[in-house]
């Protein structure tokens, strides 16, 4: 187990004959020792580019990695202590699963006899405890995947690096693995960085992720931090199933407090809140987020009345959506909801589950208004 530190990282392609491509833009990242942290964002924000950075594969432009304190990135790959699982899984062909799993402990002193006993432990972790006599070629693509996993896990490195470590896996035997490889990551106390554009992977796994959008670190925090307090409407509307409810509104101080008004499409008010015991000396345009799972609806709920437009239960939870003034708003409930097409209800939202943003810069300006914005 080890720290390890991004500083600072820029990443720049310079393909020939085409435009420089800025991958990764002046990232700061402390991940402490033995923690586990997510990279999440969608597809080209440059998740793998620093994977591949702090393992050595790609240089880094500007900025430096540091393991322990030590600046890291310009030694080659073989000495800088880090174990990666890659998302093309790179097994040795010619040799078994077996021995690609306990390949990387033969280089490793006083591995000796242990071997056999770690590549049969984290081989049953992984559920590939039964193909360890066959060659990469005549196994599935989870199962090589699980291979490559196991191979970079075996090692115990002082850092691991796990590059979608999951995603050719079906999501039952993924959410059983996930809960087992989160055990074996804290039993050996592994600094650990994985990648992954799937939310539920990113909190289920991480003690801390880090958003990224185009090159750009959006925000590092638990994942409570990330739902509960998004920096931005990027963190705000990416993390969250269904995403958060985002309208145009304002707020103006009123007597005893604020008042914040969500306008429909036409600039009109849809629907009107006041904030008690919160000041503010002029009205401002802001965005407005709520996130579906904290809408209320029915009895107590009196904030704004809906139009029923879809209504579904899924089994565990229903699935509602309105309209408000023009606005559709998405609500979650554990409950099923007796409500068809064109009912109207009323709808309630909390103080503690508004956000408000800048408009201009997106930024946010305020998590829950039982607190001053
Ligand atoms: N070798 C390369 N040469 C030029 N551009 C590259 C190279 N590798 C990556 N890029 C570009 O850098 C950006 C970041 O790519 P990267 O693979 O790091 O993103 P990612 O978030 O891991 O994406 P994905 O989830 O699709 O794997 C993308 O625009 C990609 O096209």
């Amino acid at each position: 187990m080890a720290s390890l530190l991004l500083d600072n990282v820029t990443k720049i392609y310079r393909p020939r004959g085409k435009a420089p491509v800025e991958a990764v833009k002046r990232v700061t990242l402390d991940v402490k020792d033995g923690e586990i942290v997510a990279l999440l964002g969608s597809s080209g924000c440059g998740k793998t580019s620093m994977l591949r950075m702090i393992a050595g594969f790609e240089d880094v432009t500007e900025g430096a990695i540091k393991i322990d304190g030590k600046e890291i990135h310009r030694l080659a790959p073989a000495e800088r202590d880090v174990a990666m699982a890659f998302e093309g899984y790179s097994l040795y062909p010619p040799l078994k699963v077996r021995e690609n799993i306990g390949f990387a402990l033969l280089r490793q002193r006083g591995a000796g006899a242990d071997i056999e006993a770690r590549v049969k432990e984290v081989a049953s972790l992984l559920e590939i405890g039964d193909i360890l006599d066959r060659y990469p070629s005549l196994i599935s693509a989870g199962q090589q995947q699980r291979t490559s996993l196991a191979r970079a896990l075996i090692r115990r490195a002082p850092v691991s690096l796990l590059d979608e470590p999951m995603s050719q896996l079906e999501p039952q035997l993924r959410a059983i693995l996930r809960a087992r490889l989160k055990d074996y990551l804290i039993a050996h106390k592994m600094t650990t960085v994985f990648v992954t554009h799937d939310q539920t992977e990113a909190v289920a796994l991480a003690d801390r992720i880090a958003v990224m959008e185009k090159g750009e670190l959006q925000q590092f925090g638990t994942p409570d931090e990330i739902k509960t307090s998004p920096t931005n409407l990027f963190v705000a509307s990416f993390i969250g199933e269904p995403p958060m409810n985002i309208f145009a509104g304002e707020v103006s101080p009123v007597s005893g407090g604020v008042a914040v008004r969500g306008f429909g499409p036409d600039g009109t008010s849809a629907f009107a809140l006041k904030a008690p015991g919160l000041e503010l000396d002029a009205s401002r345009r802001v965005q407005i987020g709520i996130r579906p799972h904290l809408i209320r609806t029915g009895t107590g709920a009196s904030d704004a009345t809906g139009r029923v437009i879809t209504n579904h239960w899924l089994g565990d939870q229903s699935h509602i959506s309105f309209d408000i003034g023009g606005c559709t708003v998405v609500g979650v409930t554990d409950q099923p909801i007796a409500a068809r097409a064109g009912d109207a209800l009323p709808v309630g939202f909390p103080l503690r589950a508004i956000h408000l943003f800048d408009p201009e810069t997106g930024n946010a300006l305020a998590h829950g208004l039982d607190r001053a914005p």
